[in-house]
């Protein structure tokens, strides 16, 4: 499909709308964790910044894990994706937790799609555990622990980058 329209972005050729609350986003977060405490302990979280920051915080406060570091990774340019750029790499404090191949790390992002920026981190890290909120097909095969899956041709939008806004009637020929 992308070859089709290169000129679309991501979020057009996607085509469905999923939008996630605040509420439904955090209680997504905590149906995470229940599955994570089975795998864990986990001496550390690392989140894939940005979208990941957000899960990565509840799930370490119900985790109980004190020890979070990022991995900063820019793709999307607001909906589509260009080469993937490492902004900021793992620490070598969390490095050295994880006894250099991430063993007993958690890696925490807001969703996988593509599956291409969770691949790179899961390559600087082959044995941590990743968990994602939402998965689409493409990417799923990488996560380890998940909550919802959402079909290739849907869109996420997330709390943070939207805002509640008028919506007009069915009838005036809203979708
Ligand atoms: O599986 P992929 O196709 O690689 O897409 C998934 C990634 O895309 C989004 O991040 P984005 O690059 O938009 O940056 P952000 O987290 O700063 O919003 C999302 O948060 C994931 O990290
Ligand atoms: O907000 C987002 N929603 C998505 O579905 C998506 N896929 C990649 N990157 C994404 N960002
Ligand atoms: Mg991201």
């Amino acid at each position: 499909m992308a070859a089709d329209a290169p000129e679309l972005s991501a979020q057009e050729r996607a085509g469905k709308a999923f939008p996630v609350s605040w509420d439904q986003f955090h209680r997504d977060c905590r149906a995470l964790t229940w599955r994570l405490n089975e795998v864990g302990p986990f001496h550390a979280v690392i989140a894939i910044t940005r979208g990941g920051l957000v899960p990565a915080a509840i799930v370490a406060r119900e985790l109980g894990v004190r020890v979070i570091d990022t991995v900063c990774i820019a793709s999307y340019d607001h909906n589509k994706q260009g080469e993937l750029q490492v902004l900021k790499g793992i620490s070598e404090q969390a490095i050295k937790l994880g006894g250099g191949t991430g063993k007993g790390l958690l890696i925490v992002d807001d969703l996988v799609d593509t599956g291409k920026t969770g691949r790179m981190v899961r390559e600087m890290l082959p044995d941590a555990h990743f968990a994602t909120v939402y998965a689409k097909p493409m990417g799923r095969p990488l996560v380890d622990t998940f909550i919802t899956e959402v079909s290739q041709d849907t869109w996420i939008f997330f709390p943070w980058d939207t805002a509640l806004s008028y919506h007009p009637p069915l009838r005036d020929g809203a979708a």
